[in-house]
């Protein structure tokens, strides 16, 4: 079975029954397959006796959601799993548990979080994660940090950008997000009540400006291993716990597009919030802890970026030079800024949209909810090189939605 195919349900019971001692003797298997996302097969498997489970996530040679037309890398499979596996020794906890990788297969088999939801939904079901913003600040400082200049050997960090450069993930987001909504293209897809906004985008040279310095550093700025697509849709939650999945997009990048990719998407469901929350008190209560969260997000992250620089700190001179620390840690929350402005965007006129907006069923209240994320993607990114705190990004959400 080692030849590289997509398995079936039967053939990935097959190869989850010879997993050395994962499932007792005797096991009764059963699998499905859950894949809900854009690009990969996802396997959940079950042993009725012992309750005990696993995922297998295996990567096909093509984009799911388009098909065979879109050629993709297996090799995604790789940096998927050795990601998880970096990110499992510098946040210890808040990732899968990888237990084998197979080249061969494009496969890896990988801890059941099935106890957790993905955040996007338990948003959408109005439900309040009071750990979250500790735990995705404590990752994204950690696996930023640990991964940067700043704090590993500047060599062994050249390598490093070598295993993971990923050419063919990075080339959809620079053409998805950085290109696509700003103008005429195929790949974009939108609603058609809202076809005067995105002739809008297409024509705004103000904006195109500021997307083309931020592509530019998406582009150029090896500046730490991202996660590469750190949305809602990849993060498992429980109140109590948080647990950070599909890395796949993983490469040295500018690290403001992480923290920007959990702003962005707090901020799509605060836009979806026009239907999710229908009473408008509880709406301007579940708004208010989606802000509170985007600014715990950021201030806890640079708390955190910050004390790890003290302690761990490499780079003599970045170091030691007054001023320095604060003049990159603004321009981190810049950068920031203008790449939530981005993933929000391409959320509403883009390929790929978030479910927070397109499964509001009334016509109008979605509408409604599409120009409101615009508005707010539209001035992140137009005032991205301003911003000289995250108080900021908040009022200005605030503001778009009071009008
Ligand atoms: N470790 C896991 N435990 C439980 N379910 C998972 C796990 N990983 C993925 N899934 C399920 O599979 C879906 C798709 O996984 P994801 O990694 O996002 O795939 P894709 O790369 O295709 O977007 C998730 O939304 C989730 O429902
Ligand atoms: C053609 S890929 C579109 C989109 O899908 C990825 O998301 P996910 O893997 O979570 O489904 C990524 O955001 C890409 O931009």
């Amino acid at each position: 079975m080692s030849a590289y195919h997509p398995l079936t349900e039967q053939e990935a019971i097959q190869i989850a029954g010879s997993l050395e001692g994962f499932f007792p003797a005797g096991a009764a298997l059963q699998c499905r397959e859950i894949g809900d996302g854009n690009l990969n097969l996802v396997f959940h498997i079950t042993d009725s006796i012992s309750g005990k489970s696993l995922i297998m996530k295996q990567a096909l040679p093509y984009a799911k959601v388009v098909g065979e037309s879109w050629p993709l890398t297996l090799d995604r499979a790789r940096i998927e799993s050795e990601k998880l596996l970096l990110e499992g020794k510098l946040a210890p906890g808040l990732v899968p548990v990888v237990y084998k990788y197979d080249a061969e297969l494009a496969l890896t088999v990988m801890e059941d979080l099935s106890d957790h939801i993905i955040m996007r939904q338990g948003l959408i079901a109005g439900t309040r994660y009071p750990k979250f913003a500790d735990d995705i600040s404590t990752f994204i400082a950690r696996t930023l940090f640990f991964t940067s200049d700043l704090g590993m050997n500047q060599q062994d960090k050249k390598m490093q950008v070598k295993a993971f450069i990923n050419p063919e993930l990075c080339k959809i987001t620079e053409d998805l997000i950085f290109d696509d909504p700003y103008t005429n293209s195929p790949n974009n897809s939108f609603d058609p009540a809202i076809q005067d906004a995105a002739e809008a985008l297409w024509q705004d040279n103000g904006l195109h400006f500021e997307v083309a310095l931020l592509r530019e550093k998406f582009l150029t700025n090896a500046q730490a291993l991202l996660h590469g697509d750190l949305h809602t849709g990849s993060v498992f939650v429980t109140p109590a716990s948080t647990k950070v999945i599909d890395p796949e997009f993983a490469y040295y990048g500018p690290i403001g597009f992480d923290i920007g990719a959990v702003i962005a998407n707090l901020l799509l469901n605060f836009a979806g919030q026009e239907h999710w929350t229908a009473d408008a008190d509880q709406r301007g209560d579940f708004r208010r802890y989606l802000t509170d969260t985007v600014r715990d997000v950021w201030n806890l992250f640079d708390k955190k970026f910050r004390a790890l620089w003290d302690e761990h700190g490499l780079d003599r001179i970045a170091s030691e030079t007054p001023g320095y620390k604060d003049y990159y840690m603004n321009r981190l929350l810049q950068d920031a800024v203008g790449f939530a402005g981005c993933k929000i965007v391409r959320r509403i006129v883009g390929l790929s949209h978030v479910i927070d907006i397109d499964r509001i069923p009334d016509a109008a209240v979605r509408e409604k909810a599409q120009r409101l994320a615009l508005t707010i993607g539209t001035s992140l990114i137009l005032n991205n090189r301003k911003t000289q705190s995250i108080e900021e990004v908040i009022e200005l959400a605030n503001s778009a939605a009071s009008k």
